[in-house]
């Protein structure tokens, strides 16, 4: 029997490991630096790295390597072993407390959205210490930010972390005024769960799209697809099962909290969840989810796709983030509480977070915006691109009747008044929550369903925590001020409501008369990534992020211009590869079926009989038509992709790859889709979906 509580964390420099081998003096400075977020003293740093490194050495580890999350949503790592020399031809194993605190990097090689000229290559990592450092592959792996020589942000997580510090002073300030001295720390948190897709990796080798896209880029529908509805919690299959229990493994060794593990709605997706953590852990643990996810899946001859649409026709994959806030003495700020008092508190919490959706509908949905999750979102499997909130008929009641000042419930006395009475209790039952919700209310959390599958959390979390404080730094402003609380609070829960709750919908967010009545509600509809970008530079959203120091202006420029980058360039290698496809396989298969399909006719021909030739003839007839289609979109494709060079600036670019050559991938996928289900099968060069699909068991 495997010891889990021991196996749990066991590659990890945590808590418990730090109270065992620092010094208690250490040990308190270490804490103190972490609470506070202060900068770690040198001295104590030398302490730390070396009792780090002996711990490290024990487990296995030669190297160390300061980690991070550069713009390209992945991790980075550069490994340096601890050897130094001695002196005697001998060498000792070596760390410094420099060495842990800070790392150098050549930046140059990163997107940094003209934010770094390479002659400035120069980059670095600054450990993180509110993640723990953790053993992994023989190497002490320390979570750090990357930032540029003068200090600006070029990664993923030295944003989230501002965000934190943002929604912790301003939820603080709510707190004081509710009366609350003791809370020292609000803390943003997030379960994510994560979807994929696995398949054999043999067949995967033979599709260029997958290799190098993550997605298929044609492929005509198998006869069957997810109709059946047989796949979603069915029994694990053997293959699977045993790439889940190993993938359990490691990241329990690491500390991540994996818990739930189900097939998932398509066929060969799958989903794991963790329980939450605090936001900037949940996002470190969520890139080792999806690295040793992508490695386990290997061993076992199994490819893990995290794109968001692998295969157009069945559901694609996304990413829930379970966000929520809490205080560092366990309270769950977004749990009705138990007394009208902390109800009050609640209503104020729940009022900031739907003001913020509202007034930042945008940024909320380019945090989610990409190349891949376009496919996804509003493909009725996932939300729409429509932002709203879903919060139940329970609490919209409530809400409702706080805003007329009318009975909640014909059995209770009008008591709506702010702080009056004890709300019911909400079920934090997940089957009642709405699957079509980009965002909705679980009973003590938002749901926030439309990231894509193979995204980092960090930046819809950014967005979250920034938006909610900023809210909250509105009310906080006004509450400080007011004479008399209650009357101040109850005005603001009112008008909040009065004011966004066009943002709230319960209803079927697939379905095309929400589409219809979201534009009365003037809520926005941005479809595609090209269309979402561009309010990013919006001035409202410069002004929000540089108010609360997440980004300058020069972050948010060059943020903007590295999205735009990153969306031509996932085109373009898309439209390559469909062409290099397409010219290298699908035409000489075609024509290797004809000229088979020629010989028989011609064959049958000069025997001298007069037999049929309909089959032959109809099928040459056919497939020959279809060819000079395929010809003439492979032209198309072609020349759109050498027009695209002609664009002017960066956002015209974007513009015309999803106008043009995307459209130009569509109409030549559309003539290879049903040029497979008339070619014959040993002539077609890829595997199909149906093999892709259904290979593993
Ligand atoms: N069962 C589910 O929750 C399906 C979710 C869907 N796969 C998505 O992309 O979000």
């Amino acid at each position: 029997m495997m010891d889990i509580p021991n196996l749990f964390g066991s590659m990890v420099f945590n808590d418990k490991v730090m109270r065992q081998r620092l010094p208690k003096d250490v040990y308190k400075a270490l804490k103190r630096t972490i609470a506070e977020q202060k900068h770690l003293n040198l001295d104590v740093a030398n302490v730390v790295a070396s009792a780090m490194k002996e711990w490290a050495i024990e487990k296995g580890a030669t190297h160390f390597t300061h980690w991070f999350q550069p713009m390209t949503g992945v991790t980075a790592e550069k490994h340096d072993s601890f050897i130094s020399p001695s002196g005697d031809d001998n060498i000792i194993m070596e760390f410094s407390g420099k060495e842990l605190v800070r790392g150098e990097p050549d930046a140059s090689s990163f997107p940094s959205g003209g934010i770094r000229s390479t002659f400035e290559a120069r980059g670095y990592t600054a450990w993180d210490p509110t993640s723990y450092a953790f053993v992994k592959d023989n190497t002490l792996y320390i979570p750090t930010a990357f930032c540029s020589y003068s200090g600006e942000a070029l990664d993923k997580k030295t944003p989230l972390l501002r965000s934190m510090e943002v929604i912790n002073k301003e939820a603080k300030r709510i707190l004081r005024l509710f009366g609350n001295k003791d809370v020292k720390r609000v803390i943003a948190t997030v379960g994510p769960e994560q979807e994929y897709f696995l398949i054999d990796k043999e067949l995967y080798e033979k599709r260029p799209d997958l290799i190098y896209c993550g997605r298929t880029l044609f492929g005509a529908r198998p006869p069957k697809g997810q109709e059946l509805e047989d796949h979603y919690f069915a029994s694990i299959k053997p293959r699977v099962s045993a790439f889940m229990k190993e993938l359990d493994e490691e990241l329990w060794k690491l500390g991540v909290l994996a818990k739930t593990k189900h097939n998932e709605v398509a066929p060969a997706q799958h989903e794991i969840a963790p329980i939450f953590s605090t936001v900037n852990v949940a996002a470190d643990h969520n890139q080792l989810i999806m690295e040793l996810m992508k490695k386990i899946a290997n061993k076992h001859n199994l490819v893990c796709l995290l794109h968001e649409k692998p295969f157009a026709g069945v559901n694609g994959s996304g990413k829930h983030n379970n966000w929520s806030i809490s205080t560092n003495t366990g309270v769950n700020l977004l749990e009705p509480g138990e007394t009208p008092y902390e109800n009050a508190q609640f209503l104020l919490f729940l009022s900031a977070v739907i003001k913020a959706v509202d007034e930042y509908q945008d940024l909320l949905r380019i945090s989610v915006a990409s190349a891949g999750n376009d496919h996804r979102l509003g493909a009725n499997e996932a939300p729409p691109a429509i932002i709203s909130i879903f919060l139940g008929d329970e609490l919209t009641e409530i809400i409702e009747s706080i805003e007329n000042d009318t009975c909640y419930n014909q059995k209770e006395k009008c008591q709506m008044e702010i702080g009056a009475t004890v709300l019911p209790h909400f079920p934090k039952d997940t089957t009642d929550r709405n699957r079509t919700s980009p965002f909705a209310f679980t009973g003590n959390k938002f749901e926030f369903r439309m990231l894509g599958s193979s995204s980092s959390i960090s930046d819809p979390n950014v967005v979250l925590n920034t938006i909610v404080a900023e809210s909250l730094s509105q009310f906080a402003d006004r509450l400080e001020k007011a004479s008399d609380f209650k009357a101040e609070l109850t005005s603001i829960v009112k008008e909040t409501i009065r004011n966004h709750k066009r943002i709230i919908f319960n209803g079927n967010n697939y379905s095309d008369e929400w589409v219809k009545e979201s534009e009365k509600r003037g809520l926005l509809n941005l479809k595609s990534t090209v269309e979402a970008l561009p309010y990013f530079i919006a001035e409202k959203n410069v002004k929000l992020f540089t108010k609360h120091n997440i980004f300058s202006e020069a972050e948010i420029n060059s943020r903007y211009h590295i999205m735009l980058e990153e969306y031509i360039k996932v085109l373009h290698i898309e439209a390559l590869t469909l062409l290099d496809m397409t010219k290298r396989g699908i035409i000489p298969s075609v024509i290797s079926y004809l000229k088979d399909l020629s010989e028989v006719a011609l064959n049958k021909k000069s025997i001298g009989k007069d037999f049929n030739c309909k089959l032959e003839e109809t099928l040459i007839e056919s497939i020959s038509d279809l060819g000079a289609c395929l010809y003439r979109n492979v032209e198309k494709l072609d020349n759109s992709i050498l027009e695209a060079k002609n664009q002017e600036t960066l956002l015209d670019t974007a513009k015309y790859y999803r106008e043009v050559v995307f459209i130009a991938m569509q109409e030549l996928r559309s003539v290879i889709d049903n040029l497979e289900t008339k070619v014959g099968k040993k002539y077609w060069a890829f595997p199909t979906y149906g093999e892709l699909l259904y290979s593993v068991y």
